[in-house]
């Protein structure tokens, strides 16, 4: 489980954006987070994903508690961790090749050796053909990036991952592509997801849960009740 308690987190004095957040992302399930734009969803997964180290509260991984964040991360808790944003551009060396984009997290735990034959493989599950591979980001289309991101975050077999709007900017058809290659890491892999997204109605397909992330200034007085035969949505966000 990778899990989140009491989380308090933010950016300037006194005025958290996050206020006691409890979340839980089991293994090999997908939960939704949802709520308002500047609740606190992104800061939620940079502290969930270890970048951003919470002002109080408590982050575990598998039952075990994190003692560090950003560069003093355990390297064996972070790289459990698999995190794809929503602005491929601003999440990738420009300079780097798809395959180098894709293969990067392995040179950087030494383990290079893999590195053929598992870019080899995830190109073919993320649909980036060898001709796309060889081409940088310059020349190829925000959807292609992306897939490329969402290898990259995958190809040292996260045990969770945590997607923050990963499809905002893409048509339907790339999204169901990336929705497709997470949802078989999720059956194959048994990975735990965290899809965040304006697109409640993507969630809500997508998730078997829902979780909204309201502050007290956004409050939502009247939550969606669960529909049935969608994911049940909760509320959370509130010491
Ligand atoms: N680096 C930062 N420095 C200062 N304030 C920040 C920083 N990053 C985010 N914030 C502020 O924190 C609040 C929460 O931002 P965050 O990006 O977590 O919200 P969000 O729910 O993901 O929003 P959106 O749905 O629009 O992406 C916002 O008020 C935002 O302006």
């Amino acid at each position: 489980m990778l899990s989140g308690s009491g989380l308090v987190a933010g950016y300037r004095k006194n005025a958290p954006v996050l206020d006691g957040v409890d979340v839980e992302v089991p293994p090999g399930g997908v939960v939704g987070l949802a709520g308002p734009s500047g609740c606190g969803k992104s800061t939620l997964a940079r502290v969930l994903s270890l970048l951003q180290q919470p002002w109080a509260g408590r982050v575990s991984v598998d039952g075990v508690a994190v003692t560090g964040f950003r560069h003093a991360a355990p390297r064996e808790q972070r790289t459990k961790i698999g995190l794809v944003f929503q602005q491929p551009r601003q999440a990738v060396d420009p300079r780097f090749t798809l395959w180098q984009i894709i293969a990067e997290p392995l040179y950087a735990l030494g383990r290079s050796g893999e590195a053929t034959d598992r870019v080899a493989e995830l190109a073919e599950r993320i649909g980036v053909s060898d001709e796309l591979l060889h081409r940088r980001p310059h020349e190829v289309s925000d959807g292609q990036l992306q897939r490329a991101c969402l290898g990259r975050a995958l190809v040292v077999r996260p045990r969770y991952l945590i997607c923050d709007e990963m499809t905002a900017m893409l048509d339907a058809s790339t999204t169901a592509a990336l929705v497709r290659v997470v949802d078989e890491q999720v059956r194959d892999g048994d990975t735990g997801v965290l899809a965040i997204s304006h697109d409640e109605m993507l969630l809500e397909r997508w998730a078997s849960r829902v979780i909204r992330l309201c502050q007290e200034h956004v409050w939502d007085a009247d939550p969606r009740p669960s529909v049935p035969g969608h994911a049940p949505t909760e509320v959370i966000g509130h010491a």
